[in-house]
């Protein structure tokens, strides 16, 4: 099957064939009827595992199927009932704070448009209600300032915010995202590394945020005093694809306060770690910011990808925060479901015990395993990773857990990390735990 497709397009990445008739809750079955556990889910992006019988009674609802057969031109022919949809859905597990609510196609296509939004927003606090000059407008053609402006956007070092340009500027995970592409020289400051265990290093971690913290107020310094204004902060509240790389609430409380103070607006990109896993819907409200952030992306999880803002980012003209389907509604049906399921089933509290049960059972493994498992095993709800003593012991794992009936995921240099669904139970962990253990005893 891989061949087949490879005739038609680059095929290379498949992993394998999946029978999605066969796959239900939180098994994946192969299209050679192999059976795994999924703790992958779709690069994070199922919220309710495979085949949830509440979804597909959304799409057997005839008066859901028109929304299915007709995509709309969303952002001009919206349908009756849109406003509805959206505060049913998105509004009602809105970050506090927020109200406003935008829907994009993808992660990427969600940062790229938080991207221009603050970019509009940082030139209008400039002109301060002066007209938009003739030069602007024929200069920005071709792109030259004072049209085309020179701000930028400040990411972190082993972030990952999408493989679109103005995204794959944010992002610093892989080289392999980056090679052979132009980047635009915009600021990157470093993102904390932890010592572990954090609580026998509180000192030397805390010392780490004063390190990065200041880079960024240096960052700042640099580019705003060159004209090249940091309009906006990119952050992810744990590095994903970087490793799963943690930071701690005083951290983000104090990169908040240091991004309003230089005039700039906070990004917080929730595309991987929001949706729930981490026993909230979105992760940075365990970090308890003083205000809220000015945009909160999301995809994954979420069916549909978006960004939340906070009203002053809203634009001024209309068609610059655009394109042909600004996301698609029937994905948003299957959102209302899913945060009906979600609030009905308590599954938010599910992750937390669920991922009670992983970390528990991934430190006991740590410490019985330690010529295996680094001691750093760290998580948020079920959004848990663990270090493998090399990247080949990392990759020798992954392969064996998935011969052994789990499907996991890599990230980082030597990282496995866990991306269950929300229907994930206890003893879905007992059952990736003792597998694990018995491959720990094979590597
Ligand atoms: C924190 C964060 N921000 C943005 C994105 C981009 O989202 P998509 O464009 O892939 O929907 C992602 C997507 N994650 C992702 C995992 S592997 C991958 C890839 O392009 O290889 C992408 C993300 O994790």
């Amino acid at each position: 099957m891989i061949a087949n497709l490879d005739k038609i397009q680059f095929a290379s990445a498949v992993w394998y064939f999946t029978d999605y008739k066969k796959s239900l809750g939180n098994y994946i079955v192969d299209v050679d009827g192999n059976s795994l556990l999924d703790v992958f889910s779709q690069i994070s992006s199922l919220p309710l595992g495979y085949n949830h019988p509440d979804l597909h009674k959304v799409i057997q609802d005839p008066d859901n199927q028109i929304a299915f057969v007709n995509r709309p031109a969303l952002g001009i022919f919206p349908a009756e009932g849109w406003p509805e949809k959206l505060t049913n859905s998105l509004l009602s597990i809105a970050p506090k704070g927020h109200t406003q609510v935008n829907t994009f196609a993808c992660g990427s296509c969600s940062n790229e448009n938080a991207f221009k939004a603050t970019f509009m927003w940082y030139r209008n606090k400039q002109r301060g209600g002066a007209p938009i000059t003739d030069e602007e407008n024929s200069s920005c053609l071709i792109n030259r300032q004072p049209g085309s402006t020179p701000f930028t956007i400040m990411s972190f070092k082993g972030s990952f915010h999408g493989q679109t340009l103005g995204c794959l500027t944010t992002t610093h995970s892989r080289s392999i995202f980056k090679l052979d592409f132009p980047a635009l020289d915009w600021p990157i400051a470093s993102f904390p590394r932890y010592r572990y265990p954090l609580e026998e290093f509180a000192e030397e971690n805390k010392a780490e945020d004063r390190k990065c913290l200041a880079q960024v107020e240096e960052e700042f310094e640099r580019f705003n005093k060159s004209g090249r204004f940091v309009a906006g902060v990119v952050i992810e509240p744990v590095q994903a694809e970087g490793g799963d790389v943690h930071a701690s609430p005083e951290f983000f409380q104090e990169l908040q306060r240091i991004t309003k103070k230089n005039g700039a607006a906070l990004i917080i990109d929730e595309v991987q770690t929001g949706g729930g896993a981490t026993g909230k819907y979105w992760c940075h409200e365990h970090f308890n910011l003083p205000d809220p952030a000015d945009f909160v992306t999301f995809s994954k999880k979420m069916l549909t990808g978006g960004f939340y803002s906070l009203p002053e980012f809203r634009p001024q003209q209309g068609l610059k925060i655009f394109n042909t389907w600004m996301g698609d509604p029937s994905k948003v049906l299957l959102l209302e479901k899913v945060v009906e399921v979600v609030k009905r089933d308590n599954l938010l509290n599910l992750a937390q015990e669920s991922g009670k049960r992983l970390m528990d059972g991934l430190k006991d493994l740590s410490k019985r395993y330690p010529q295996h498992i680094k001691n750093n095993v760290r998580g948020i709800g079920t959004f848990c990773a663990f270090d493998l003593s090399s990247p080949q012991k990392r990759d020798e794992t992954f392969v064996k857990l998935q011969h052994h009936g789990v499907q996991s995921g890599p990230c980082g240099e030597q990282t496995l990390r866990l991306r269950p669904s929300l229907v994930f139970q206890p003893h879905h962990a007992d059952i990736f735990l003792d597998i694990l253990e018995t491959v720990l005893n094979d590597i």
